[in-house]
């Protein structure tokens, strides 16, 4: 049975479970707790979108579930709206106000990100606090439950509404993030340059994705209100907010289940605290595994003894702490930190992640089989060499304070050959294509492309002009696989509206991108390790699969920075028949090598620069015996002129 079928079947199963539940259980508490846990586990869904797969310290979720629950409560309450429409009105708020935040806020990276969600939930409680005529403040805001179409929602009837919610929710965010948009959060989480040098917007992606999460948010923000018919600014505030991270951390990133599992930790936590049997068994479980997961690191060596040892201390700690302490509840701040704290040591990849391990051991799946490699012709279009030059650079300046990297450089490159850009360390050779390229805008200077205007200062507005690069410390998407690197950049693939993504469109052309990036994938050697992670790829590997990537752009331009720097020989060998491979597709190339030897092998033309300028320029052997050349490498002007690399860096 293929692995897709069995996740599937499983899901299928506890859906099927979930759903039977009312009838077989009269226990209102306990159905209470479900329903709970079919708005936490939506709420988390949300979540995990910022923190699994945008890699970004979200501290306002919360927010967002005050935000929907006020929404969707002042919709019925001031507005006489009924249930569909308030549910709609508290994703919409959650939409809106998850965009409003994220364009300014993920102009932020790192701890400023986090601190600038968490202004905004602050706000938010204040703003629920404060607009008293509105909200009722403190006082809080009561509301009944509306029907739906005509039916009074009995406890039973609404869990069944919130499963059915959280099913569509499972079901169209699992068609998103295994598309094209979910390998896009991830691949900018691993390298938003890349990602941007990829053709990628990765502004847009984030704000997209950050706003879907807190759309979310807001509907589970409307089921909250209409659960508990009763809401008050403090329910939101970052107490939860904390539980909720605890929750996706614990449960696993990236992971619908992991959610779920996560969900499940929020549900159950008050009863663990008021429980005190239920603690110690808690308590001792946590330790028992921190033991056994800490052990089984140090002896497999995968484990540094601080991340083994650190999360038994702090579940001992809260094991051998039960049975001092007086009242459980009054300590669950401590609590929650002592668990956050074990969970992202010693389980970074969280309950999820590792019961997949033994999952995958147990079960021993095959992943389903991939397509057949498309024909080379139709990923890589032959080119005719075409006469003129493809892009001309004219008296280009870039300048950082006083240090004129680039100074006064004009050149020009000729459609379908291999143009050599070479200079000692330092001349200004990587400022070259970081600003062709966008990285970097000209001081002054122009660049064209085909006889047009190249676009400056925005990788992915250059990268949709038809240039593509590597990188000379290599930025590839780390996380994901080989053959998932080479997708994301895929150009002339992805048609499908979002709409019908979510709905699951999409199959067919995501075959149709596996069959195109494979074919890449074959042209540089890696079709083999098609499905090994890019950081467990050797080296060599590595910087090949960067030339897949930017091949998958279909570029006019292809720029190679330094791509055989720290190749072994026989590496340096494949890599240089690669090139060949791809220039004979004529795809024209600027190769920026200090290898003289690979340079002299590939190129049809040179440029030398020193000190932002153009010292020399012609074939490789003419510019390898030019005064200048030498007197910049060496130092010195040599009179019986060199014949061969040796004077230039091998
Ligand atoms: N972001 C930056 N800020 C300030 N100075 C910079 C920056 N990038 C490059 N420079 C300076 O510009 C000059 C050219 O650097 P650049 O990296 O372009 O040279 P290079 O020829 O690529 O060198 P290498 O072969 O060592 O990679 C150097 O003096 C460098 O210190």
């Amino acid at each position: 049975m293929r692995r897709i079928l069995l996740l599937r079947g499983a899901e299928l199963a506890v859906f099927a479970f979930l759903a039977t539940v009312p009838l077989l259980v009269v226990n209102p508490y306990a159905l209470g707790l479900l329903t709970l846990l079919a708005i936490y586990g939506i709420l988390l869904i949300g979540l995990d979108v910022t923190v699994g797969y945008l890699g970004q310290v979200n501290l306002g979720h919360v927010a967002f579930l005050g935000l929907g629950a006020y929404a969707a409560g002042l919709a019925v309450t001031r507005f006489g709206l009924g249930l569909v429409p308030a549910l709609a009105v508290a994703i919409i708020v959650g939409l809106l106000l998850g965009a409003l935040l994220a364009l300014p806020a993920l102009r932020l990276e790192g701890p400023q990100f986090a601190l600038a969600t968490l202004s905004f939930a602050a706000l938010s409680t204040t703003a629920l606090n404060e607009l008293e005529t509105l909200t009722g403040g403190a006082q809080g805001l009561s509301l009944v439950r509306p029907p739906l179409f005509g039916h009074a929602l009995t406890p039973s009837l609404f869990y069944w509404l919130c499963m059915v919610l959280l099913a569509l929710v499972w079901m169209v965010m699992r068609n998103l993030l295994s598309s094209q948009w979910g390998r896009a959060f991830e691949a900018l989480r691993d390298s938003p340059i890349a990602t941007d040098a990829m053709g990628v917007g990765t502004y847009y992606h984030k704000v997209a994705a950050f706003s879907l999460g807190s759309g979310l948010g807001g509907l589970a923000g409307g089921l909250y209100a209409f659960n508990f018919q009763y809401l008050q600014p403090q329910s939101f505030v970052y107490e939860l907010m904390i539980i909720l991270l605890l929750g996706v951390v614990l449960g696993g990133r990236k992971s619908l289940w992991g959610a779920f599992v996560g969900a499940t930790v929020v549900v159950l936590l008050p009863n663990l605290l008021s429980n005190r049997m239920l603690f110690h068994v808690f308590s001792g479980a946590g330790f028992a595994v921190a033991l056994a997961a800490g052990l089984r690191g140090l002896v497999k060596k995968t484990t540094r003894p601080f991340q083994a040892f650190a999360p038994v201390v702090a579940m001992g700690l809260l094991a051998v702490g039960g049975f001092f302490v007086e009242n459980t509840e009054d300590w669950r701040k401590g609590i929650f930190a002592l668990m956050l704290f074990s969970v992202v040591v010693g389980l970074p990849e969280g309950l999820m992640g590792f019961l997949a391990i033994f999952l995958a051991k147990l079960f021993r799946v095959p992943p389903a089989p991939l397509p057949a490699p498309s024909d080379l012709d139709a990923v890589l279009p032959l080119r005719g060499q075409g006469d003129g030059p493809l892009l001309v650079l004219s008296d280009l300046h870039r300048h950082f304070g006083g240090v004129k990297a680039v100074d006064g450089l004009s050149m020009q490159v000729r459609a379908g050959t291999i143009h050599g850009l070479i200079g000692p360390n330092g001349s200004g050779k990587s400022t070259v294509v970081n600003v062709i390229s966008g990285l970097y805008t000209a001081t002054s200077g122009g660049m064209s492309l085909r006889g047009s205007e190249l676009p400056q200062g925005s990788l992915n507005r250059v990268a949709r002009a038809g240039v593509a690069r590597t990188f000379q410390n290599l930025q590839l998407f780390s996380e994901l696989t080989a053959l998932e690197n080479v997708m994301v950049a895929l150009k002339g693939v992805y048609r499908m509206p979002l709409p019908l993504v979510l709905l699951g469109f999409a199959r067919a052309e995501e075959r149709h991108a596996q069959a195109d990036a494979l074919a890449l994938l074959e042209l540089i050697g890696l079709k083999d390790q098609a499905r090994a992670k890019a950081k467990d790829l050797t080296y060599g590997a590595q910087r090949f699969l960067e030339i897949a990537r930017a091949l998958a752009r279909k570029p006019d331009l292809l720029i190679l920075d330094e791509p055989a720097a720290g190749l072994a020989h026989p590496d340096v060998i494949q890599q240089i028949e690669i090139i060949r491979r791809v220039h004979a597709r004529g795809v024209t190339i600027i190769l920026i090598e200090h290898h003289m030897d690979v340079v002299s092998e590939l190129c049809d033309q040179v440029t030398v620069l020193d000190g932002g300028k153009v010292i020399a320029e012609g074939a490789p052997d003419e510019v390898k015996r030019h005064p200048k050349v030498i007197e910049a490498y060496l130092g010195q002007a040599s009179g019986s002129g060199p014949s061969g690399a040796e004077p230039l860096p091998a």
